[in-house]
């Protein structure tokens, strides 16, 4: 895939010196570090006790859209357990919901779509994004940055696959059938969708770089659902295109995915800077997968924060020993926080993930 690195835009709000120099961003851009840096996917949300306080009768949607408590769920997490990155407190069906899709996140179900998208006329309700449907990001971006400091955040976005396959399914699904169906028996209207999308996602993570993000992660949460020929075949190219569109910005992109062993060099060739890994693949067999010149992000089982402390520490010790073989490593759980993680668990493998990794 080309990646051309030509200069191009530079962001409103270039991020400072300390964040450039952050043990984060050097890990992305596979340089020596102090200590291995660790956030968690979901790190912000319900393990948090002053989170749930403080969504008490806000939808979670509703949530999304208001700056200031966008910020201080944010910001949670990282004065809570000491991560090196935040990550923006949003969903990836914001953008869809900001173009006026009629979508809600319905507690314990997850995204469900009103009419969910089956033929060329569905499409109709998939129209551009602009900066101008989502105020409250760039807002919240711009309040996150300032209060921050050299704490990189990380902004993100629902890669067309997993997006595609909420708005054809109506909801989570776990054969994603209408989906596939759609995939293999109307390629057109597939093509049509996922690049639709891209564009959405390229335009969604746009915002969050120019109002001051200093990385993004691609979440194509459920392309492990394919085969690698299909992924190449019909998913990639829409993926590509996103990581193309950012590209230009010298902020690092980050691919992740769930159950995507055999897809890890594709998705390192989609474009990524560093690559997501789940827990069903050892960080140094997956990068022999992706081969060189990329990070690595991963990859404790998220179960294993259920386990008594020295399995804990042992776990991540493996973790930090496999990641090793990186050229660049960022710890972090295999997939989000599980809900009912005990948080003093999470703030205890920062303070390991950092002691036992000090160089
Ligand atoms: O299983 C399903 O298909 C529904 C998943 C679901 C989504 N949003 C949702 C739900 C319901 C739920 O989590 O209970 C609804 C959702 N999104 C979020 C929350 C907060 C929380 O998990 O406690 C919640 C639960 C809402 C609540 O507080 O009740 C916030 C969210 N979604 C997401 C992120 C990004 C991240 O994970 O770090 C974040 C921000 C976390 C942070 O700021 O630290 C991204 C997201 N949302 C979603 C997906 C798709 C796949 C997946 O979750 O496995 C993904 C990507 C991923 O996690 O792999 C869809």
């Amino acid at each position: 895939m080309t990646d051309p690195r030509t200069p191009g835009p530079t962001p409103s709000a270039a991020p400072s010196a300390a964040v450039r120099d952050s043990a984060f961003l050097r890990a992305c851009r596979r340089e020596p570090v102090p200590h291995t840096p660790v956030w968690f996917m979901r790190q912000a949300g319900r393990s948090l006790p002053e989170y749930r306080k403080l969504r008490e009768g806000i939808a979670m949607l509703d949530s999304c859209m208001m700056p200031d408590l966008i910020t201080e769920i944010t910001l949670q997490p990282v004065r809570r357990h000491k991560v090196d990155a935040a990550i923006f407190f949003s969903d990836i069906v914001v953008p869809l919901k900001a173009i006026g899709m009629d979508l809600d996140i319905k507690p314990g179900v997850g995204p469900v779509v009103a009419q969910p998208i089956r033929s060329k006329a569905d499409l109709a309700q998939l129209r551009d994004l602009t900066p101008e449907d989502v105020p409250y990001v760039t807002e919240a971006v711009k309040q996150l940055t300032a209060e921050l400091g050299g704490t990189p955040l990380i902004g993100f976005a629902g890669a067309p696959f997993t997006l595609a396959s909420y708005l054809v399914e109506g909801g989570p699904s776990k054969n994603h059938e209408f989906t596939k169906a759609m995939m293999y028996g109307e390629p057109e209207l597939w093509a049509a969708l996922l690049d639709r999308l891209a564009d959405i996602t390229s335009q969604f993570l746009k915002v969050q770089i120019e109002a001051g993000a200093s990385a993004v992660q691609l979440f194509d949460s459920w392309a492990g659902a394919l085969s690698i020929a299909d992924y190449r075949a019909s998913v990639m190219p829409a993926s590509a295109k996103v990581l193309a569109s950012v590209a230009s910005y010298d902020v690092p992109r980050i691919h992740f995915g769930v159950g995507t062993g055999e897809l890890l060099g594709a998705m390192g060739e989609a474009g990524a800077d560093v690559v997501g890994v789940d827990w069903r693949i050892p960080l140094d067999d997956a990068v022999r997968r992706i081969g060189p010149g990329k990070a690595v992000q991963g990859n404790l089982d998220p179960a294993v924060l259920f386990t008594p402390d020295a399995t804990l520490r042992a776990k991540a010790d493996e973790v930090l020993a496999a990641g090793r073989a990186a050229e660049g490593h960022i710890f972090n759980l295999g997939h989000g926080v599980l809900p009912n993680t005990d948080p003093e668990r999470l703030t205890a493998l920062v303070e390991h993930v950092h002691s036992a990794s000090a160089r």
